[in-house]
């Protein structure tokens, strides 16, 4: 619960971690990054590429470094991607650098939001419900354990779900000093 500089946002796909964040740092006055556009400048490739051609594994070693850039900044807001949590060092600098907003979405949210999505590999299964039930049996937890706030991600409208996190961001900072900007 430590106030720190930065607002790192956690949770699965589709639980709108790039287009809240987005709005959330218009609102806050803080520079956006979005980690997987921070993978595809820094390789010149887009994720799909990058999977096609280096596996997950490549990608996630890509994913660590771009993580590690991030959290080294100041002030900002980062739209994490879903399984940036699976690795320990990056749940510990997310920890150690910044307050953690996990975005909880249900699977059928995510389908329904994901259902015409061709950008993100890991949802390339011929059964995508079994797929994402999944990922959230072995992420849910991680996302759980370094949380400093929760907010559940399901209502329809992106701007609801901004601004309902703005409230929670402002009570939690009036009991702890804000996180100043860089
Ligand atoms: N609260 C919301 N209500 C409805 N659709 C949403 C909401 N948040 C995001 N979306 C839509 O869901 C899709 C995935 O959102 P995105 O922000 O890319 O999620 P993430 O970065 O967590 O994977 C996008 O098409 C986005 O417009
Ligand atoms: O859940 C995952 O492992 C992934 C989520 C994606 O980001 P979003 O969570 O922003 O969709 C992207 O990093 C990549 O396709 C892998
Ligand atoms: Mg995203």
């Amino acid at each position: 619960m430590n106030p720190a500089p930065n607002l790192f946002l956690i949770g699965p796909m589709g639980a709108g971690k790039t287009t809240i964040g987005r709005r959330l740092a218009e609102q806050l006055q803080l520079p956006f990054h979005d980690l997987d556009h921070v993978i595809e400048e820094q390789t010149g490739a887009a994720i799909p590429l990058i999977f096609e051609l280096e596996g997950e594994a490549g990608f996630r070693r890509r994913e660590c470094a771009a993580l590690a850039d991030c959290t080294a900044l100041d002030g900002i807001v980062l739209a994490t991607g879903g399984g940036a949590v699976l690795d320990p060092h990056n749940r510990e600098l997310l920890a150690a650098r910044g307050f953690i907003v996990y975005l909880e979405t249900a699977v059928d949210i995510q389908l329904s939001r994901l259902a015409r999505d061709r950008k993100r590999p890991l949802l390339a299964a011929p059964d995508r419900r079994e797929r994402l039930e999944q990922m959230a049996a072995l992420r849910n937890p991680l996302y759980r354990s370094i949380a400093d706030l929760t907010v559940i991600s399901d209502n329809e409208h992106a701007a609801h779900v901004a601004s309902e996190l703005i409230q929670r961001l402002q009570q939690q900072w009036r009991r702890e000093p804000a996180p100043a900007a860089a």
